[in-house]
């Protein structure tokens, strides 16, 4: 069992898109569950910064905007705009089942979405090999279908649990609206930010170097780890399904790991312990995130055991 964390100051929070559900109703159902995980963070003295995925949800907005433009003529939507609307939907059921727990318990309720661009860089690998998947899962059949009418739509297996389509996922390098975030923080606001892992911008040199869209789902574990360095925070936290990061996962030798070096992880990484596109950036992030200062801890745990998590009663921590 890992040992209590004490009381950090700051922790950035990152929620996993597939755990806020298809439909508006399940998104607000979990995320009321998790606006109660995330109120027992704070009256353990925390301060917290909540990003959250979009995978699901910034496919499912494209498709209905591409459903409605074949039906009945309105505009087919980019990605860059999906990923926005996305920051506001999620940022939107998050803001209300926050605030009404804060409501609740303190008879206030600070609590603001800051839609949120992150840079990358145009020449980014990845924009070569698209590897975010993104929207619903489809059967092997149905993916290749797709595939043939619309052969810019690149659609692969993901993790054996059905196909899905892949959009270019590049390397956060900088939260614009970082000063915006920064000053809510200061005026004590619960912020979420960088939804999605951030709507991703180029510079637009032809328009005085300010920033245009560029069709990518950064993924959000890499823009929290980002977010949690930009806002000097003490501990990243990376919420998702599981209760821990574990080593041949899935097999009957399955090990659950409760505390790791980054180093350690570094290696197990390298060895390929870790899914491709779910657990491995998850990680990435955590090392990145240790060995950005002294003292700064990672943990992986379940976001229906928040409380335990943090307490260190539960979750993977990572650390230099
Ligand atoms: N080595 C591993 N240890 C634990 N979980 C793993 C591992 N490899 C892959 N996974 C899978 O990764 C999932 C988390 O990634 P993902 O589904 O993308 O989460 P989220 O949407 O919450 O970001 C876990 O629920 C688990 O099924
Ligand atoms: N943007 C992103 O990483 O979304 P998911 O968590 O849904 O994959």
């Amino acid at each position: 069992m890992s040992k209590p964390l004490g009381k950090p100051d700051r922790i950035v929070v990152v929620l996993g898109g597939n755990a806020l559900g298809n439909t508006p109703e399940e998104q607000i159902e979990r995320v009321n569950n998790a606006a109660h995980a995330l109120l027992g963070l704070i009256e353990q003295g925390n301060e917290i910064i909540i990003t959250h995925g979009n995978g699901p949800q910034v496919g499912m907005i494209q498709n209905a905007f591409a459903a409605a433009h074949d039906a009945i003529g309105t505009p087919a939507m980019d990605l860059p705009e999906c990923g926005a609307m996305s920051q506001g939907y999620i940022g939107y059921h998050l803001q209300q089942g926050i605030g009404r727990e804060m409501h609740k318990r303190y008879k206030r309720w600070h609590v603001a979405t800051v839609v949120t661009q992150i840079e990358v860089d145009s020449d980014d690998p990845s924009f070569q090999n698209p590897t975010k998947p993104i929207g619903p899962f489809y059967t092997e059949e149905q993916a290749k279908e797709i595939m043939a009418a619309e052969p810019d739509k690149v659609f692969v297996d993901d993790s054996g649990r059905g196909w899905r389509r892949v959009v270019a996922s590049p390397e956060p390098k900088k939260i614009v609206e970082a000063p915006s975030i920064l000053n809510l923080l200061d005026n004590e606001f619960i912020v979420i930010a960088c939804g999605g892992g951030g709507i991703p911008v180029v510079r637009d040199y032809d328009d005085k170097g300010c920033y245009k869209g560029v069709a990518a789902v950064i993924d959000k574990d890499a823009g929290g780890e980002l977010l949690a360095e930009d806002c000097q925070a003490d501990v990243l936290f990376l919420l998702t399904a599981v209760e821990h990061v574990a080593i041949n996962f899935g097999k009957p030798d399955q090990q659950e790991l409760t505390d790791i070096t980054a180093d350690e992880a570094e290696r197990l990484a390298d060895e390929g312990q870790f899914g491709k596109g779910s657990m491995e950036p998850k990680v990435r992030a955590a090392i990145k995130f240790a060995r950005s200062r002294k003292g700064r801890v990672c943990i992986i745990g379940a976001l229906d055991k928040a409380s335990e998590t943090m307490a260190g009663l539960s979750g993977t921590r990572i650390h230099c």
